[in-house]
């Protein structure tokens, strides 16, 4: 490859190449790049959509390699590793160099896109300071997660990551290096965040930066009603000026309720009765964490207690506990530790992230439990609500429509044990997790039976499928990639866009 390519520097792949954390797809590519710096790319990806004949390699960023589909490998093509670029993190803070208490929104951050978020946090923390919206698990890339959404607690107060960037630097599919914002080349901006590595590589981003609390209180309550469950968490997420963070989860067995408790510090009393075989029980369990800046010492005791004074958790169920702000971003750093000591993380993932909107909860909650085997489910299934006002609509990220504004993330995070679930029974759950999604996609207008979910995280089957997931965005996206990435070069483990030989011919 490297004759083809002149002076680009390729190197020999590595068995990790073609593995993500999903551990179900495995796509070698025929070479690896380690960039040192954008410019590296952007004379491979100048190269590969030259208008003299170029080879037809396809190339695929990847991050921390935490897709779950085979999202960041690239077939017989090259795979380029951002982790290799700088990953400085620059903070810059007018508190920091001038004294000025309006800090919160004047700091930023400058990182690389190879930075793992839980890096970020670190540097900025230095500071006082932390960016605003979170994932729940930090050892992802930052340009990782700007190419899905990034979500967590945070959102329904602050929006996904991808309303939080200031500015990107993209080297193009065409190998053009761009600085690009909301008012700077907006089209290619907003074009790859969520744009799922289709436009550009990105190599760096700006992110605001807001006042870190030293500490958290971070509570827990339970509950056997779905109503009554959503009905608080949508309640919580109404007080955006008392509460800092909100999400979900379902408590299916004692294993479940078990692993949940990994990273929150509180002696449970909570001894569910999950029932017998066929008349199963599921429990719910709201979090929700308030920041405490330790200026007040009972302020955040105040909030907490007003707050859950006002929800009808099953009394007297409600644990709360304080910890710093780092422990509790990390919370899921303690489950992987968990999980490996258990020989239970580098095992297949066959995950379902949907989002649907509010009206469609229940509907969507009977069919992923006609799927789900209460006795041996092993991993979380988060559900929590999310504003659709806090995604911007310029952004390639698809949600749902919500009548509402309000719709929730269904998380199915199983962890699959190769000693009791072989790849038949991966390939069974998948198809499974394919029918619910299909079926919950359905459009919901016109009367139909659909909910008109969507996907997150997901790689659809085909690119006739992906049509149908951006709906009416199709159009939008497709011209997008006409002019960032004509030949098609980027993002080939999405199977969006086959890879071209010409601008326009498919
Ligand atoms: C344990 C775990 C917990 C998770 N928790 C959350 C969560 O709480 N919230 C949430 O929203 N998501 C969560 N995710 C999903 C995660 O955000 C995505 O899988 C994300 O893609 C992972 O980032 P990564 O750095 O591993 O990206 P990769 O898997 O390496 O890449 C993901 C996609 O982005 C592209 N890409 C990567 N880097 C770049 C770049 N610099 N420029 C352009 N394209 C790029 C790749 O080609 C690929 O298509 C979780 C995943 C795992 C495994």
């Amino acid at each position: 490859p490297t004759d083809v390519l002149g002076p680009v520097a390729l190197l020999e792949p590595t068995p990790s190449s073609a593995r993500d954390f999903g551990a179900v797809v495995s796509d070698a590519p025929f070479a690896v790049m380690r960039p040192e710096s954008p410019d590296d790319i952007a004379l491979l990806l100048g190269a590969l959509s030259s208008t003299a004949p170029s080879p037809r390699a396809t190339v695929a960023a990847v991050g921390a390699g935490h897709s779950l589909h085979g999202q960041a490998q690239a077939r017989d093509g090259i795979v380029v590793e951002t982790r290799a670029l700088p990953r400085d993190v620059h903070v810059v803070s007018a508190r920091a160099h001038g004294g000025d208490d309006d800090a919160t929104v004047r700091a930023y951050a400058d990182v690389g896109a190879g930075a793992l978020w839980v890096e970020v946090l670190e540097e900025c923390l230095k500071l006082g300071l932390a960016p605003p919206s979170w994932t729940d698990y930090l050892y992802l890339t930052v340009g990782g997660t700007l190419s899905n959404g990034g979500i967590s607690g945070q959102t329904f107060k602050h929006g996904p990551q991808i309303s939080n960037v200031l500015q990107l630097e993209v080297v193009t599919g065409k190998g053009e290096v761009v600085t690009c914002s909301p008012t700077e080349i907006p089209e290619l901006f907003f074009a790859v965040l969520g744009g799922l590595g289709q436009f550009g590589i990105i190599t760096r981003a700006r992110i605001p930066l807001q006042l870190a609390p030293p500490k958290v209180r971070w509570v827990r309550a339970f509950y056997d009603s779905f109503e009554t469950f959503t009905g608080d968490q949508e309640l919580l997420v109404s007080m955006p000026e008392q509460v800092d963070y909100v999400e979900g989860f379902m408590v299916l067995n004692e294993q479940s309720l078990h692993s949940s408790s990994v990273a929150f510090p509180a002696q449970l009393n909570f001894s569910p009765d999950f029932g017998s075989k066929g008349r199963k029980k599921v429990y719910y369990c709201i979090e929700f964490a308030v920041h405490d800046f330790q200026q007040d010492s009972s302020r955040a005791d105040h909030v907490v207690k007003l707050v859950s004074a006002k929800l009808s958790y099953l009394r007297p169920h409600v644990y709360s506990v304080e910890v710093s702000y780092f422990d509790f971003l990390n919370r899921v750093r303690m489950e992987e530790e968990s999980l490996r000591s258990r020989g239970l993380w580098d095992v297949p993932h066959p995950w379902l992230n949907v989002f649907v909107p509010k009206h469609g909860i229940t509907q969507f909650k009977g069919l992923l439990m006609d799927t789900v085997s209460a006795d041996d489910f092993e991993g979380p299934i988060l559900v929590y609500p999310l504003l659709t006002d806090k995604w911007d609509g310029n952004t390639s990220a698809v949600v749902p429509a919500a009548p509402d504004g309000v719709m929730y993330i269904f998380g199915v995070l199983r962890s699959t044990d190769p000693a009791r679930c072989g790849r038949a029974c991966v390939d069974s759950i998948m198809a499974r997790h394919r029918r619910v999604a299909d079926e919950a996609c359905r459009d919901g207008g016109g009367g139909g039976r659909g909910i008109g979910a969507k996907q997150y995280l997901a790689r659809q089957p085909s690119p006739a499928r992906w049509r149908d997931h951006f709906g009416a965005g199709w159009g939008r996206f497709a011209a997008r990639k006409a002019r960032f990435d004509p030949l098609h070069v980027l993002g080939p483990g999405q199977g969006i866009f086959p890879r071209t030989d010409s601008a326009g011919s498919m």
